[in-house]
Order: C-alpha cells, then sequence, then structure tokens
C-alpha cells in the first residue's frame, strides 16, 4: 500500500530516507531520474527522438537536469532550457548542472525559439511539490506557449502549475503523462486535475512502504501486491457452501438487465449461489441471462438470515422506505448499497443510522451530491466521504476514475485500476455484484470492497485491450476471470 503524502512532507521524507540509508539527497534525485528514464525508454525508444527539458529552480529542474544527462548517455538528442541562474538554484540542481554533458544543448529562457522544441517531445521538469504559489511572469509565459505545442509532453513528477494537495489556481501544465515519484500526489487523482496530468504513472525510487508509513497519512493508492495478500485461499476440500451464498435485490420494471449485470459477475467473482430476488415476469428473463442463479419472490426476504451477504440497488426503481428500514431491521450483517437504495437513504436520512455498521454504499457522483449535497470541488467531496464513512460506521465507495473507499477509522483508500472505456451503462452494477460476491464469500468489508474495486478496474482494462471504445458491462464481466488469473489468484 502506497502512502500518499502531502506535499510538504515529501522534503522531510527525502532527509529521513537518505540519512536512514546512508545516501547523499543527490543520490535519491538520480534514483528518481533513472526510474524515470527506465519508464521513459519503454515507451520511447527511437534514439534519433529529440527531447526538450525545462528546468526550474528547485528539485523538480535538478530532476530534470539529471534526465537530460541520462537520456543523451542513451543517444537522445537533448536540449536543456534553463531560467534561474545556477547560484540561485537547488544545492542537488548545481551538481547536476555541473555534471551536464558537452553534447546537451542549453537555452537560457528567454532565448529560445520553440519552433525548435514544437516537433520534441517535451519535459516539464519547472516546479514538483515545491510550487507555493500560482504561476506567473516568464513561468506563465512558457507554460501557456508549451501549451499551444502539439507534440507530447510529460511531467516529472506533478505537471507544473498544480499544487500537490489543493485546487490548481490560474495556469498549469498539460501533460500527456505524468510520472510521479513514489506515490501520486493527492492532486493527480482528482478529476478537475485530469486534463493536466494525463496517463498517470508511478515511478518506484525504492522508499519501502514501511518507510513511508512512518509519516502516518490516512490515505493510501492501492497496489496489485496488496489486493493479492487481501484473497482468501480455498482449499482442495472446498464446497459450493465456503464460497458464500448471496442474495441480491432490484432489477423492477425496465431495469431488469441491471440486476442481471450483478448476479452474472457475482457468480464469477466465485460466489458459491447466488441469489436473486424478482418479480413478475423478470423471474424468466433473469433465469435465461444467468442459469446458474436461483431466482426468489417476495416471501424471500423472510428469510434473510439465511444469507452471507446481500446486495441491495441496482434497477430497484423507486420503493417505500419500509422495504429497506425491514431490511436493515431484520439483518445486522454488513450490505452492499448502490443505485436506488442509495436514492431512498438520500430522501430519508432518518434511516441512515439503521444501516447495518460496516455496510458498503457505492455511490457515483451523482448519487453521493444527492446523498450530502453538492461539493465544490473533489477535495471537498473526499473530506465529506471520509466524514459520512467515519458518522455512520460504514465503507463509501465513491466512484469514478482513482474510486476512494473511506473506511469507518477514518482511512482513504485509491483504486489503480480501471480506464475511461469503463465509463458505460451498468458497469457500477458489475462493481455491486462483486463486492457482494466478496462479501459472500467471508471477506470483511473492507477487503470486499478494495478486491471488488481493484479486479473491477482490472477486468475492465483487460476487456478494454480488445473492446476499446466499444467495451459494454458485459465484456467487463466476461474478463473478471482474467483478472484473478492475472493477479494468479487460484
Ligand atoms: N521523494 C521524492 O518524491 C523525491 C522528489 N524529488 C523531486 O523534488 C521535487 C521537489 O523539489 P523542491 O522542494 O526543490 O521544489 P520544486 O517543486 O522544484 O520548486 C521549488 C522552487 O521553486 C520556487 N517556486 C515555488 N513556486 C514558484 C512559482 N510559482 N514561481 C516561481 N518560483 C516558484 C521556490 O522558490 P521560492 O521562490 O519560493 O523561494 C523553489 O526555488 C519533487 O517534486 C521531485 O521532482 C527527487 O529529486 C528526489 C526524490
Ligand atoms: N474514467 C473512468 N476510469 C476508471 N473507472 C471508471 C471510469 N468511469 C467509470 N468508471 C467505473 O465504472 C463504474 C461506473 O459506475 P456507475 O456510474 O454506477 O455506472 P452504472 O450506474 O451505469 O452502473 C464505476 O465503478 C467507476 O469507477
Ligand atoms: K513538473
Amino acid at each position: 500500500m502506497l502512502s500518499i503524502l502531502p506535499g510538504k512532507k515529501i522534503a522531510e521524507l527525502d532527509k529521513s530516507y537518505a540519512r536512514e540509508v546512508g545516501i547523499s539527497s543527490w543520490e535519491l534525485m538520480e534514483r528518481a531520474a533513472e526510474s524515470f528514464v527506465s519508464w521513459f525508454l519503454k515507451g520511447f525508444s527511437g534514439v534519433q527522438e529529440k527531447v526538450f527539458i525545462f528546468s526550474g529552480p528547485g528539485n523538480n529542474g535538478g530532476d530534470g537536469l539529471a534526465i537530460a544527462r541520462l537520456l543523451s548517455e542513451k543517444g537522445f538528442a537533448v536540449s536543456v532550457v534553463l531560467f534561474s541562474s545556477k547560484e540561485n538554484s537547488s544545492v542537488d540542481w548545481q551538481v547536476n548542472f555541473d555534471k551536464l554533458p558537452e553534447g546537451i544543448s542549453r537555452y537560457q529562457y528567454p532565448e529560445i525559439d520553440f519552433e525548435l522544441a514544437s516537433s520534441a517531445i517535451i519535459i516539464d521538469a519547472l516546479f514538483g511539490v515545491g510550487i507555493n504559489r500560482a504561476l506567473g511572469g516568464e513561468y506563465l509565459e512558457v507554460v501557456n506557449t508549451l501549451n499551444q505545442l502539439s507534440g507530447k509532453k510529460i511531467s516529472i513528477d506533478i505537471p507544473s502549475g498544480l499544487p500537490s494537495d489543493s485546487l490548481v489556481e490560474g495556469v498549469a501544465f498539460l501533460a500527456d503523462m505524468t510520472v510521479s515519484f513514489q506515490f501520486p500526489k493527492l492532486s493527480l487523482l482528482i478529476p478537475e486535475h485530469s486534463k493536466y496530468v494525463g496517463d498517470l504513472h508511478i515511478a518506484d525510487i525504492g522508499i519501502p512502504d514501511s518507510f513511508l508509513d512512518q509519516f502516518g497519512s490516512n490515505k493510501s493508492f492501492v497496489q496489485a501486491s496488496d489486493i493479492q495478500k487481501m484473497h482468501k485461499r480455498f482449499d482442495n476440500f472446498s464446497h459450493k457452501g465456503d464460497f458464500g451464498r448471496i442474495l441480491l435485490i432490484g432489477g423492477r420494471g425496465g431495469k431488469v438487465g441491471a440486476i442481471i449485470l450483478s448476479t452474472c459477475s457475482a457468480m464469477r467473482t466465485g460466489s458459491g449461489l447466488v441469489h436473486v430476488w424478482a418479480e413478475g415476469a423478470s423471474k424468466d428473463v433473469i433465469h435465461i441471462s444467468c442459469c446458474e442463479a436461483m431466482v426468489e419472490g417476495e416471501k424471500i426476504l423472510d428469510e434473510l438470515d439465511k444469507f452471507d451477504a446481500l446486495g441491495i440497488g441496482p434497477g430497484l426503481g423507486e420503493v417505500p422506505q419500509d422495504l429497506l428500514r425491514n431490511i436493515f431491521q431484520s439483518t445486522g450483517k454488513p450490505m452492499v448499497l448502490d443505485a436506488d437504495a442509495l436514492n431512498v437513504l438520500s430522501k430519508h436520512p432518518e434511516l441512515w443510522d439503521l444501516i447495518p455498521k460496516g455496510s458498503i454504499l457505492t455511490p457515483h457522483l451523482k448519487e453521493f451530491e444527492r446523498l450530502t449535497g453538492k461539493s465544490s470541488h473533489h477535495f471537498e467531496r473526499l473530506d465529506k466521504a471520509s466524514e459520512y464513512a467515519v458518522q455512520h460506521k460504514v465503507y463509501l465507495v465513491l466512484k469514478g476514475a482513482f474510486t476512494s473507499i473511506s473506511t469507518p477509522d477514518g482511512k482513504q483508500y485509491f483504486n489503480s485500476t480501471g480506464n475511461k472505456h469503463m465509463a458505460t451503462a451498468g458497469s457500477g452494477d458489475v462493481l455491486t455484484g462483486m463486492i457482494t460476491s466478496f462479501l459472500g464469500q467471508g471477506y470483511d468489508p473492507l477487503n470486499a470492497s478494495l478486491c471488488g474495486v481493484f479486479h473491477h478496474g482490472l477486468a475492465g482494462e483487460i476487456a478494454s485491450k480488445t473492446k476499446a471504445r466499444g467495451m459494454i458491462a458485459t465484456d467487463i464481466i466476461e474478463s473478471i476471470p482474467s483478472s484473478f488469473l492475472e493477479m494468479q489468484i487460484d
């Protein structure tokens, strides 16, 4: 689990880590540069390619100079554009400046012809986490100019102009890709900053997770290796009863498809027994669409105790609040609440304290807004999500890119899988089926949420390799088994 530290803590982290392992701050910068370059070489191997690196006065600029040297050694035609004088730059910047090889072209801003840079790969090393005010003067001017260029643009650590923990003010560099060191800065994970960040890559600089943990952050970025450890192991004598019996409630009226998606995905996630509550003609449709599931009528609501987990909401439509109230009161077990179940909760806050403790709520942004009111930006939304989870002792899965999972003990986890092709009708219903399935298999609510969200995103990534923009929710379901195979979960 990568702790996400606030920008202000990073200088302290660097210093204490360098001291602990007995390396200099320059050596840490060198590791960062090497990690960037090894990522870069996977995507840009054409050694004839031109690279322009814009280097600011701090350590982000220092990273840029180290990267300039390393890329030049690999045969790239590298130019650096400098802004401050040597004596006004950070100590490690100066060391890397002195190490710049002869072959690198140097320009002192404003003496640069942007025509030359227009056909090059642009690397933004102006400012990193040390930015402390909006861009102005020549930095504003250069970022505005670079933003007009059409070549590939890459930011080191964070796009220049973005603060690491708050909303951008004014202008920032528009990167196609951002390579952030060790962990993503919080600011890289919010929708308002997506156009600046582009595709996000995390470059390991070798600081162990356990070392980051000492800084006591309540926010983490979830990795595949974390998820692998959370999975329950089943043995050779396991039978379907060990994989849980769940009940899914929803799919009324014209929305029977929603609960079918949840049902099929629960089966694919490994549930032993999946029951679905259904009304009238939808029973047959469910049977035909997912013959492995058992379809139940109204009476099943009197037998909730026999289920290991419930998932309520996909396609439920408008229902009287009593339906939820009765369910909450007849079982103390955590359950998954999505879609229309959340809409009932939004209209009836008096139900909030009846939600069984440890339940998992999975709103998308609109559903979350109905629940907690409008937010002026995502940082505020994340705070509200955390408050809600703590206050009502539930897990709040706020869906979108980098879905966040807020916990009753005030922690917040950010998912690292998924992509834009998952923004398609029904993909949230798939997630509900997956999380309910894990909960029913005996995963605790945190692990069920984290594993559900991670595998959902990974299945989406796998499906999108062949389906891309044409991907539909069913494709995600079909790729759930591949997500287990990829993670070697048997
Ligand atoms: N573990 C890690 O993550 C590692 C991190 N590393 C790297 O270090 C980076 C952080 O470096 P950093 O602390 O030197 O800050 P950085 O962002 O270069 O800028 C500070 C300078 O800018 C100035 N300044 C600020 N705002 C300004 C503005 N709007 N307009 C104009 N000037 C402005 C400010 O001076 P001021 O004017 O405030 O006196 C100061 O001179 C980090 O992002 C990563 O790339 C790696 O090297 C090693 C491992
Ligand atoms: N751009 C994106 N990147 C990653 N995941 C996404 C993106 N857009 C949507 N998703 C995921 O797809 C799902 C969409 O859920 P939701 O909006 O409830 O869909 P529906 O209501 O149609 O079922 C969520 O799990 C969300 O995290
Ligand atoms: K930068």
